[in-house]
């Protein structure tokens, strides 16, 4: 019998936090110990989320990393960039698995992270330690961490479309293009006024273009799976929805003899051992919808042969496989699970 591992989110009142608690009330093996929060510390967990009324009954507390690694074996953090950092090292000095939401353990060369996300960091002999939490590609690294650096939401679908092409050397380095699309839950739940109804409803437009700080993200994991150094054009917009991501990705095939059918053979082979990815048939393209509420990746894969350009769209829930759900996919390698264990199967849908 396997025994109940007791956890804790840092980060709960927020949205990662509160699909977090979703996910864990529903995993066979894994039970909240701690919810902390900042300026909701003190609050009822339904004070804050009333549709658990009589479902969750739970108490925000405070941020106290000593009390929290007393009652708790694995830590989810989900809180804003810069803050994990401080308090990653203390926990998993304790003896906790930790897995981080935000962008803090995600980047190998601390001087990038600097670069695009500021902060003061003291952490890098713990942060040589972490493991980029993406479990399609890089499985058996996670199954050995004590601190993973969850992938990002936009990162996590473009990079599951990116890796077969990459891995095998099949696309011009040069010629990557991102056009990518997220929902308003992507922006966390505290107030910004671009994601009010009245700004984000019945539009569409583009943000953060030639600068959004999943570019070098997206860089690092493209080089690393290339072996050689990768720049990309990413371009994220906003969409008028609440969850999903879909990231159409472009590239130049090398070998001008490819088409789709080889595609289609190339990536179910690569991803023949992922559950979370789907695949889908020649002429099928993904849609937001069909991912939303369930932990898959679906990628639709096509080959223009009048440009030669290999055309991947990939959708996710950003708050599912691009978050909470890859974080709890982490966990459940770590802890020698099977890597689907506790985790939705099918989208909401419609
Ligand atoms: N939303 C998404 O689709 C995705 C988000 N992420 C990442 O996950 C992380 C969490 O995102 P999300 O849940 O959406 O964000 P939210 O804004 O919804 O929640 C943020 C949480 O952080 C806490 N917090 C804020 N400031 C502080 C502080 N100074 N000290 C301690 N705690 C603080 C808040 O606590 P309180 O309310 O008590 O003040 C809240 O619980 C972020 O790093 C985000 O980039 C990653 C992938 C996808
Ligand atoms: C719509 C919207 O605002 N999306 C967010 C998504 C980023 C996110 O969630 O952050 P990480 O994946 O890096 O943790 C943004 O573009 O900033």
């Amino acid at each position: 019998m396997t025994e109940t591992v007791t956890v804790g989110i840092i980060g709960a009142s927020g949205y990662g936090g509160v699909q977090l608690v979703r996910l864990l009330q529903d995993h066979p093996h894994l039970d909240i110990a701690y919810l902390a929060g900042d300026s909701s510390a003190g609050k009822a967990f339904t004070d804050l989320y009333p549709h658990l009324h009589n479902r969750v009954d739970l108490k925000v507390e405070a941020i106290d990393l000593d009390a929290i690694a007393d009652r708790c074996q694995v830590v989810f953090l989900s809180l804003p960039n810069n803050l994990a950092y401080n308090m990653a090292p203390a926990l998993v000095a304790k003896g906790c698995k930790v897995l981080d939401l935000s962008a803090d353990y995600r980047f190998a060369d601390l001087n990038v992270y600097q670069e695009w996300y500021g902060g003061d960091r003291q952490d890098g002999a713990i942060a040589a330690t972490a493991v980029y939490g993406l479990p399609e590609l890089y499985r058996s690294d996670i199954q050995k961490a004590n601190l993973v650096g969850c992938a990002g939401c936009y990162p996590t679908a473009t990079l599951l479309a990116l890796a077969p092409l990459l891995k095998q050397g099949l696309i011009d380095l040069e010629t990557i293009v991102i056009d990518a699309k997220s929902g308003a839950s992507g922006g966390g739940r505290h107030a910004k006024t671009n994601l009010l109804l009245a700004e984000a409803a019945a539009s569409i437009g583009a943000y953060g273009v030639a600068r959004h700080r999943h570019t070098p993200e997206i860089e690092q994991i493209s080089s690393n799976l290339s072996g050689q150094p990768v720049l990309v054009q990413f371009t994220p917009h906003l969409m008028p929805m609440v969850r999903g991501i879909l990231s159409t990705v472009y590239a130049k095939l090398r070998d001008p003899g490819l088409v789709t059918e080889d595609l289609s053979t190339i990536y179910n082979a690569f991803y023949r051992n992922a559950p979370w990815v789907n695949v889908l048939p020649h002429g099928v393209y993904p849609q937001t919808k069909w991912a939303c509420g369930s932990n898959l990746c679906y990628l639709g894969v096509e080959v223009d042969p009048r440009t030669r350009r290999v055309i991947v769209l990939s959708a996710i829930d950003n708050m599912i496989k691009g978050q909470s759900g890859q974080a709890v996919q982490c966990l459940n390698l770590m802890m020698g699970w099977d890597e689907t264990l506790g985790l939705p199967k099918l989208a909401f849908y419609p």
